[in-house]
């Protein structure tokens, strides 16, 4: 087995390997003579992926290199963060998830567990661990994808994507992350009737016999990664807040689609109000698409208006949820538990009845911020949007539906709409927008911007759980990067800062850890120990 570390991503240099470490390995005449340095390494693929047409072909080659040589991906995704991201992550992975299937090559270190066998658990995390302290764990049951729904098996590729940017914005050591996929059947006719379909190819399991599924994951996990943060992803709107609900005060435990989102939201909203120098509490707030991530959102928000000072009635009368069947009373029919706070009384409208489109609703209420998490492309109409402008000065409109196919609306004409006054986020990357000699920075309200910080923050801390002070210590900490009195300024720092501020949203959230006396292990120095935590991608 000498050649095995040519094989292994974690340990193999490929031509970076030196004459002497080629003799004492025994790969001696397995590589061409030259040795090369990392940066040479790093250039060529760059000239590689720059050779390459499609987002498709660019994220095949990058994975070809991630999957013999992280070290090498690693190097060069951090040269070019921000112009890597939409390929690697959302939203060319949106057609590799649709596509596992037929694209699979290999399974990139990947736990595929299967609800049919819950005693293989531990083997199945052991042997994907192999001998890894794993220290991060990335899981999905691939019911809720970004907003394409059900992919089953095939929603592996966003816990690995997930994973690559904890590493490049972070510096999360790519050897101490597992991506796992729960099985739990799927719902997807198109996956039931595909024969190259590589899941399990029943419906899925719901109920006490999925949750005791997950009860069994979730202890597996602590016993053999005892320090791990466990993060969440994409589960579908009937389980997600369940399963955070469960295990968030005693585990270490993240929901992205709820927290990293809500986290993400409020520090574009607090990025837009220092815009505008409104105050969080004088605004009005609709959700539209009151789903995991829209009522993750609108719960932060309402704790923020709590902590500006707010009781919890007066907080609650900001907020508007909007989902299909309009907007939701306390009388609407099955409401979930999360939008149930938010419901309203038919008695505060005269004509309540007809409130049944967003539309009726904005004409109605006169909101100041509208959050699309809906899943609809082009829900923010023209009318909608002027509406909304006719009623305040700086609209604050984040449509963050992904991937780009089902955006609520376009930067550029959200910009054109309101004249230029809306303060404006997406959750897929957009381009600036040029609009009256103004050049318009359009932030990304992605959580991938608060996630690997966030992180960081909790494990350098060996922090016990991740709390509301930690989570709303992230969301204050992105504040001070862009200048707010610029025209045409961004409401969230540009990603192609995104490692710079992956380290201050650590440090906000250990030192909140610290704090709170939530730290397992003794830490002098907050940010000592955040670099001790970091990997770089260097031979
Ligand atoms: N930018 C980000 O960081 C980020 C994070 C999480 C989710 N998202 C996006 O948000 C979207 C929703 O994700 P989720 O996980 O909350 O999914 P979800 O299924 O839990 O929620 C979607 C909600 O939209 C509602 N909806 C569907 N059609 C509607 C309509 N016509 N009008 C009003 N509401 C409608 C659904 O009933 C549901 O409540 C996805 O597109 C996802 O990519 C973005
Ligand atoms: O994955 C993303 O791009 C963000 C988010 O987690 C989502 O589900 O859309
Ligand atoms: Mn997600």
């Amino acid at each position: 087995m000498t050649n095995s570390i040519l094989n292994d991503p974690f340990k193999n240099k490929g031509t970076g390997f030196t004459k002497s470490e080629r003799q004492q390995l025994g790969i001696v005449g397995m590589l061409p003579p030259k040795v090369q340095t990392i940066d040479e390494q790093a250039d060529q693929v760059y000239q590689q992926y720059q050779s390459q047409s499609s987002a498709l072909e660019k994220r095949s080659l990058l994975m070809s290199i991630f999957n013999e040589n992280r070290t090498l991906f690693f190097k060069v995704f951090s040269q070019h963060v921000a112009e890597f991201m939409p390929i690697v992550y959302d939203p060319t992975i949106a057609t590799t998830v649709e596509n596992y299937s037929e694209l699979f090559i290999q399974p990139q270190n990947a736990a595929f567990l299967s609800i049919e066998n819950p005693d293989t658990i531990e083997e199945s995390l052991k042997n994907a661990a192999e001998d890894r302290d794993i220290r991060l764990l990335c899981v999905t049951d691939g019911e809720g994808i970004l907003g394409i729904g059900d992919w089953g098996t095939q929603g592996v590729d966003i816990t690995v994507g997930k994973l690559m940017v904890y590493t490049a914005a972070a510096g999360i050591d790519p050897s101490q992350v597992l991506p796992v996929v729960i099985d739990a059947g799927t719902n997807n006719q198109s996956l039931l009737d595909n024969p190259l379909y590589l899941g399990l190819k029943e419906h899925r399991v719901r109920g006490d016999r999925y949750y005791a599924y997950i009860d069994k994951f979730v202890a597996a996990v602590e016993k053999l990664f005892p320090d791990v943060y466990l993060h969440f992803e994409d589960f579908g709107r009937s389980n997600a807040a369940n399963i955070l609900n469960k295990y968030k005060d005693s585990q270490l435990v993240f929901n992205d689609d709820i927290q990293g989102t809500g986290i993400i939201v409020l520090a574009g909203i607090i990025g837009a109000l220092n815009i505008s120098k409104q105050k969080l509490t004088d605004q009005t707030y609709l959700c539209f698409g009151a789903g995991t991530a829209g009522a993750g959102i609108t719960k932060r928000i309402y704790n923020e208006m709590i902590a500006a000072g707010l009781s919890p009635e007066d907080a609650k009368k900001h907020f508007y949820m909007v989902d299909k069947q309009g907007l939701l009373f306390d009388d609407t029919p099955d409401l979930t538990q999360e939008q149930k706070p938010f419901a309203r009384s038919r008695s505060e409208f005269a004509n309540a009845n007809e409130l049944t489109n967003l539309t009726a609703v904005v004409k109605a209420i006169h909101p100041t911020i509208m959050v699309g998490t809906s899943t609809q492309p082009g829900a923010f109409t023209e009318e909608i949007v002027k509406e909304m402008a006719a009623h305040t000065e700086r609209p604050i409109i984040f449509p963050i539906s992904n991937p780009t196919k089902l955006l609520e609306a376009t930067a550029e004409d959200l910009i054109k709409w309101t004249n230029g006054k809306g303060l404006i986020a997406t959750g897929v990357p957009s381009d600036v927008v040029q609009y009256n000699g103004i050049d318009y920075q359009i932030g990304q309200a992605n959580n991938a911007l608060i996630y690997p910080g966030l992180g960081l923050g909790a494990i350098a801390s060996s922090s016990s759980v991740l709390n509301d002070q930690m989570i709303s210590a992230a969301a204050h900490s992105l504040g001070g990067i862009v200048d707010p009195n610029q025209p045409g300024a961004a409401v969230l720092p540009p990603v192609s800062k995104l490692s710079a501020f992956s380290d201050t949203v650590a440090e906000a959230v250990a030192q909140s850890a610290v704090d709170q006396k939530l730290n397992q292990n003794p830490i002098s120095s907050v940010s000592d120990a955040i670099q001790e935590t970091q990997w770089k991608p260097e031979y």
